[in-house]
């Protein structure tokens, strides 16, 4: 295995050192990265958008693999090392800016839909799965390392206690594989628990519901709502929380009773029992109740 042996000495050399706040573990086997790049399955005539090239473990076997490569950096430090050395690809853009503001809108109307590539750092895996989860209908395809605690939750089953709202809400839009294990050794500095790849694929979603065609977006509107209300306290039952939401408050001029009767038919025209717990429900019965909570409001035939 030919060691990535400059990650050190390259970072000492430029008085670099890993920044912890920005989630710096670079990968330091050169056959670890060309194994990540290779699980993702990717084209010569794809354009990738890489997170956190860093000293460009990824980015190089990347930009071999593909046509072009938007490789985003948040550490200026970083950006001025490559710029000095001029050791990357030359069809790979560096650009120095936070992914978490990237305009994937912008990115989307330049290169269509977009394809993500990231050894991330844990520092913003939440953030930057949630960012991937509200711009969904602009994705193709990501493929992101994790650590397994997210990981996990990412593909949990109903009933355990990874199960929750990235499950949910990412399981809605796309397909989540598991890919590779990689241990804290294959990074420097090492993190202190495993890492695992996963291919994210928006072009098939985990679940399929009648009217959810992702090409027009039509998941029930509240269904995002829906889902972070019901998990906000995971020990209530699904009527409990649900009431707490208030979504019919406003058609019934505050009156509680009638707003938990109303959730009460929403959730038993779902099939479902109102004294379940929110770990208990699958998305398809998530969407579903969604769309009958949005059916009655919008129906305008509620009054107080
Ligand atoms: C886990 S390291 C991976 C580096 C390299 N791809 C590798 O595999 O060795 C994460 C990289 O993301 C960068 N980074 C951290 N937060 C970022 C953000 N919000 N936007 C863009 N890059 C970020 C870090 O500076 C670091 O270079």
């Amino acid at each position: 295995m030919h060691k990535y042996g400059y990650t050190r000495a390259t970072l000492k050399n430029q008085g670099l050192a890993p920044k912890k706040r920005f989630g710096q573990n670079f990968l330091v086997y050169k056959s670890t990265a060309e194994s990540i790049v290779r699980s993702a399955r990717l084209s010569k005539n794809d354009t990738v958008i890489e997170v956190g090239v860093g000293l460009g473990a990824l980015t190089v076997p990347l930009a071999r693999a593909v046509h072009y490569v938007y490789g985003y950096e948040i550490d200026s430090g970083i950006i001025r090392l490559h710029k000095e050395k001029g050791d990357l690809p030359a069809n790979v853009n560096l650009i120095h800016n936070d992914i978490l503001k990237a305009d994937l809108k912008e990115l989307h109307n330049e290169i269509g839909d977009l394809i993500i590539l990231a050894n991330l750092p844990y520092s913003i895996s939440n953030p930057f799965i949630f960012k991937l989860i509200d711009n969904h209908t602009l994705l193709s395809t990501a493929t992101v390392m994790l650590q397994k605690e997210v990981a996990d939750r990412l593909v949990a089953r109903p009933g355990t206690k990874e199960y929750g709202i990235p499950t949910i809400l990412l399981g809605a839009c796309a397909s989540v594989e598991k890919l590779l294990t990689l241990k804290p050794s294959e990074f420097h500095p090492r993190p202190k628990i495993d890492s695992i790849v996963v291919r994210i694929d928006f072009n098939s979603p985990a679940v399929s519901f009648p009217g959810n065609s992702l090409e027009n977006d039509i998941l029930p509107p509240l269904f995002p709502r829906v889902v972070r209300i019901a998990f906000s306290q995971r020990r209530k039952t699904v009527l409990n929380t649900l009431s707490g939401g208030g979504f019919f408050l406003k058609q019934l001029k505050g009156d509680g009773r009638k707003n938990k009767e109303l959730t009460r038919q929403a959730i038993e025209e779902a099939g479902l029992n109102p004294s379940i717990r929110p770990e208990c429900i699958t998305i398809e019965e998530f969407m579903r109740v969604s769309g009958i909570i949005t059916k009655l409001i919008s129906g305008g035939d509620i009054s107080a």
